[in-house]
């Protein structure tokens, strides 16, 4: 038993920043292999999921198989696996990376390298995968193909002297993107008489299907009928269909070495595949699992509430249902004081919060409150015991906590010199330590370590405000630092809402308390009765705004009706209809609860 290579085979990811152009690139390569007829071809073929569409961000690998005829003359296939561009999805790009041996590198040639170039590179180089650099946009008078060129080989420090230049736009010279594939990227190698050995590289829920598992073959044979077993669960299921995506699905007898493809064997759950897990065939199985990766570890969680109480059981199978298709998304129910039942959700990142509930309200027609977006924090005990914090209210007695610990990360923002005053005091407000300052071309790549919780709420905003858009950035979790973090509560007329209560760091609570105060003024509408809105650190008041109270009562004639008429008319009053949650005789619109922290403190 020898391994073979597979010359007619070439697995490749693209790797880009966002908006440089690679999707737009894969539904040329796609159109140009002739994979789909001009009809089928929709635009953006890989980007499957409405909000990704509009949002214009790839989430979930995809994969499609293209069969290319080459200039010298033989078909190759090729699978392209596709990767998501934004940070919070880093784990989805390696486990992609993973499963090929080679990447295109797309950079527009009008704006050069960016923080996601940098750190996206870096895990293919990571992965060991020969690296292609395309220089897309070519038809934007701005491209400057020769200095770009010369930006990837100092930064990056690779050879991009034959670096493809490119207009996914027009189809300019997508042949030559294919034919550099081919030429210099390597074929995959595997031995087709072992035991089978596959990645699970994703699996995601179809209705139709069951759960869909996408494989990379590494040694041996996968067929319709054969039964498998995962070796990290220990699970067998025997194969109801195998095939690929071309980029319809289309089954095969069986995939072979080097092949990456899918396999549907009735599993329940998404929960059920565990990407990164090892395949192999239950009555011959191989010796040696592979690497797998780590598990995906959820760094930002909030609680999720329905708006309306009767909806708690629609809520909770929303959930259950867009579980089954992002195994990285976690839910636990809740009981708030102030917003009843709901449930702590744990997420990749603030954009995955958001892109969550933005589905679970689209999707599934559903009102939520969200409270205010934590990370995890490590809390040292007196009684010698360690736990993990995963909700503000839930913060035991400060007398039993010895110490606390928060997440810190490593950021990489590149930026145009005319702003890097303004990146550098955010960082430095923030809590940031510098740890490098470098130039790449005429921008400025800055290296700083700061603490999540400062960068969780609102710093990608903030950074693209003071940088006119054009400062770009990419963070890795690095470690768990000690810090002097107090508890802040927030009282709206004299009772906690345990919602907006945050860890913040002591030196900060001050500004942090006044803002939110302020911030809070102008969310919640006035009523007709005063409310002060005040920010603590245990008994202590540390800032205090009031609402004055409503001087024409509009309700005066609903007196004696019930409470929700009388919200109905206020709220009329208002443009729109907003979501409103009651809190002792307050009420507090839903935006309150993320806006509050979005401040610029
Ligand atoms: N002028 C010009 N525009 C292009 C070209 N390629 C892509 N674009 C445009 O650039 C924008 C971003 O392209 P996408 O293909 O969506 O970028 P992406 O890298 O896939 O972005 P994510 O999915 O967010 O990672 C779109 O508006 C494209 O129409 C090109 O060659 N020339």
């Amino acid at each position: 038993m020898t391994a073979r290579t597979f010359d007619n085979i070439r697995n490749f990811s693209i790797v880009a920043h966002i908006d440089h152009g690679k999707s737009t690139l894969a539904d040329r390569l796609i159109q140009t292999t002739g994979a789909l007829s001009a009809r089928e071809m929709t635009e953006q073929v890989l980007d499957n999921m409405d909000i990704e569409r509009e949002r214009g961000i790839t989430i979930k690998a995809q994969t499609v198989r293209l069969d290319y005829k080459a200039q010298d003359g033989r078909t190759y296939i090729l699978n392209l696996m596709d990767t998501p561009g934004h940070v919070d999805f880093a784990y989805e790009v390696s486990r992609s990376l993973a499963a090929c041996e080679g990447s295109l590198l797309v950079v527009d040639a009008s704006q050069g390298v960016e923080a996601q170039t940098l750190a996206n590179v870096y895990q293919a180089i990571d992965a060991n995968h020969e690296i292609v650099p395309v220089l897309n946009k070519i038809d934007l008078p701005a491209a400057d193909p020769d200095r770009i060129k010369e930006q990837i080989e100092e930064v990056i420090g690779i050879d991009a002297s034959d670096a493809v230049p490119i207009s996914a736009k027009t189809g300019l010279n997508i042949e030559g993107v294919l034919e550099a594939i081919v030429q210099k990227l390597p074929p995959p190698k595997g031995d087709p008489d072992a035991p089978l050995k596959a990645l699970l590289v994703d699996s995601w829920y179809d209705a139709y299907l069951g759960v869909v598992v996408l494989v990379r073959i590494v040694d041996g044979t996968m067929k319709k009928g054969q039964t498998i077993k995962m070796m990290g669960t220990g699970a067998s299921y025997a194969l109801d269909r195998v095939g690929v995506f071309s980029p319809k699905m289309t089954e095969l007898a069986q995939l072979g070495p080097g092949e990456v493809g899918f396999f549907t064997a009735s599993i329940k759950e998404v929960a059920d595949t565990r990407v990164g897990d090892t395949i192999t065939d239950d009555r011959k199985p191989t010796a040696e699992a592979l690497p797998g990766f780590k598990p995906v570890q959820p760094v930002v969680f909030c609680g999720l509430f329905p708006v309306d109480a009767a909806e708690f059981e629609n809520l909770r199978s929303a959930m259950g249902k867009l579980r089954l298709n992002d195994a990285s998304f976690s839910y636990e129910m809740e009981t708030s004081a102030a917003l009843g039942f709901g449930f702590r959700c744990g997420f990749l990142g603030l954009l995955h919060l958001e892109i969550i509930q933005e589905r679970l309200e689209r999707e599934f027609n559903l009102d939520l409150i969200s409270t205010a977006p934590s990370v995890v924090y490590h809390l040292k005990l007196r009684d010698g015991s360690t736990i993990e914090l995963h909700n503000p209210a839930d913060m035991p007695d400060v007398m039993k906590i010895e110490s606390i610990e928060e997440p810190w990360i490593r950021a990489t923002i590149l930026t145009p010199d005319d702003y890097l005053g303004s990146v550098l005091k955010l960082c430095q407000e923030r809590r940031g330590v510098q740890i490098d300052l470098n130039y790449v071309g005429k921008r400025a790549m800055v290296v700083y370590d700061l603490p999540l919780n400062e960068v969780v709420f609102d710093f990608y905003d903030r950074l693209k405000s003071i940088s006119k858009g054009y400062a770009s950035f990419d963070y890795h979790i690095s470690d768990y630092r000690e810090g002097d973090l107090v508890k802040m509560s927030v009282l709206v007329n004299g009772e906690p809402v345990d919602a907006l209560s945050m860890l913040v760091h002591r030196d900060r609570a001050e500004g942090r308390g006044r803002a939110m105060c302020e911030k809070l003024k102008e969310l919640i509408p006035p009523h007709m009765f005063q409310i002060p809105v005040q920010a603590a650190i245990g008994g202590k008041i540390i800032a205090r705004e009031t609402i004055r109270a409503l001087r024409k009562d509009v309700t005066a004639k609903c007196y004696g009706g019930d409470a929700s008429r009388k919200r109905k008319l206020l709220d009329k009053q208002k443009e729109g209809k907003k979501r409103m949650r009651q809190f002792g005789k307050v009420d507090i619109p839903q935006e309150a609860f993320i806006a509050a922290l979005k401040m610029d403190t």
